[in-house]
């Protein structure tokens, strides 16, 4: 057992609050992929076409680096005129643009080609993130509908963390739920359309173990099409704590928290509520980039003490924190974390937020 002490974001009891922080930092998590070799700074001087420019222009950049592997190593050759425009005018207006260059943008001269699916892969940016159900969609809610103009939907890859097996408009269903609180109230014509994925519904009937096969696939064919990974990369996971301690539909004290082989279990006996489910594994929710967990409410606090006092529990969360370490953070109101022993951090805004929130 280790002695790292979680990150824990502390917040009134507000919902505004801790949803507007969320957004944030999902918000951050985005642009740390989408525009890697743009500092926050040169970014916040962006407007939104300018962004989109730029993002049109990597995709421009990936079908002529695939076209022209193996002819040349001229990067100015493979940069389209707009590209090169674009950079300098960057380069004049902004502070810091060393980071903004041409090489950044192809990464590597195209004739170098050992491993280039590698690369390729790499520059077709898409943010992947993870989803659990519950109240966390209530946070989303309320916290990523009004940033929109910071949000490239249709560059996210949205995939649910676990499911119930019940059809998509019973009121249990995470996915259901997440279109109904989210997806569905996205402005799509003028923000973009996120993908989401989550199990075929026309399987619910054949029971989980079919689900998480099925499911299963789903993700082997996004995240391991080119190269056979071990565990799926996701850019960011957020999960919800229920009161009883489970996360995604991974239950305290039973034997699928050891699972170390599949990314997607099914679940045919959940101690509560829909007894058939089907969720991803604690080596896959370690494996991603950032995990998140998010927690609200005087009900959750019992949980709370027990995961951040007694990580020799083994609670499903502390495994997490214990698994991934400086990658976890975690997102609480005042209510869940009252007498619970643990630092209180506050949570630092980006700058357009800190600017927005000033005025
Ligand atoms: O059963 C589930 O519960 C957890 C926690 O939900 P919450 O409403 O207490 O936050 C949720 O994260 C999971 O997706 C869901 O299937």
């Amino acid at each position: 057992m280790t002695t790292y002490i979680p990150k824990v974001y502390a917040f009134s009891n507000d919902i505004n609050h801790i949803s507007k922080a969320l957004a944030d930092h999902i918000i951050k998590q985005q642009n740390l992929i989408l525009f890697d070799s743009i500092s926050s700074e040169s970014l916040y001087a962006m407007s939104r076409e300018e962004k989109e420019e730029y993002l049109q222009q990597n995709k421009y950049v990936i079908k002529r680096k695939n076209s022209l592997i193996n002819h040349t190593n001229d990067i100015n050759s493979v940069l389209s005129p707009t590209t090169n425009s674009y950079i300098e005018t960057l380069n004049k207006n902004t502070s810091n643009t060393s980071n903004v260059s041409k090489a950044s943008i192809l990464e590597q001269p195209p004739n170098e080609s050992n491993n280039t699916s590698n690369k390729i892969n790499k520059l077709k940016k898409k943010f992947r993130v993870g989803i659990s159900g519950g109240s966390l969609l209530d946070i989303l809610q309320h916290g990523l509908l009004p940033r929109q103009e910071d949000i490239f939907w249709s560059l996210w890859e949205v995939f649910l963390i676990d499911e119930r097996l019940v059809p998509f408009q019973d009121p249990e269903s995470n996915y259901g739920k997440s279109k109904r609180k989210l997806f569905s109230k996205i402005d799509s014509s003028q923000y973009g359309k996120p993908k989401v994925y989550h199990i075929d519904e026309s399987l619910i009937y054949e029971g989980a173990v079919e689900c998480a096969e099925n499911y299963a696939n789903c993700l082997i064919n996004k995240f391991a099409s080119r190269n056979s990974v071990k565990w799926p990369c996701f850019d960011l996971i957020l999960l919800g704590v229920a009161p009883d301690g489970h996360i995604g539909s991974l239950f305290p004290n039973r034997k699928e928290l050891r699972e170390n082989s599949k990314w997607v279990i099914p679940i045919t006996d959940s101690p509560v509520g829909v007894q058939q489910r089907v969720t991803l594994t604690i080596p896959v929710i370690c494996n991603a980039a950032h995990i998140s967990f998010v927690v609200e409410g005087l009900m959750k606090q019992p949980i709370m003490e027990k995961i951040m006092e007694k990580p020799e529990l083994g609670l499903p969360s502390s495994l997490v924190n214990e698994g991934a370490l400086k990658k976890v953070s975690w997102f609480v109101d005042e209510d869940a974390i009252k007498g619970v022993h643990v630092i209180k951090r506050n949570y630092e805004f980006d700058q357009k937020e800190k600017d927005a929130t000033a005025e």
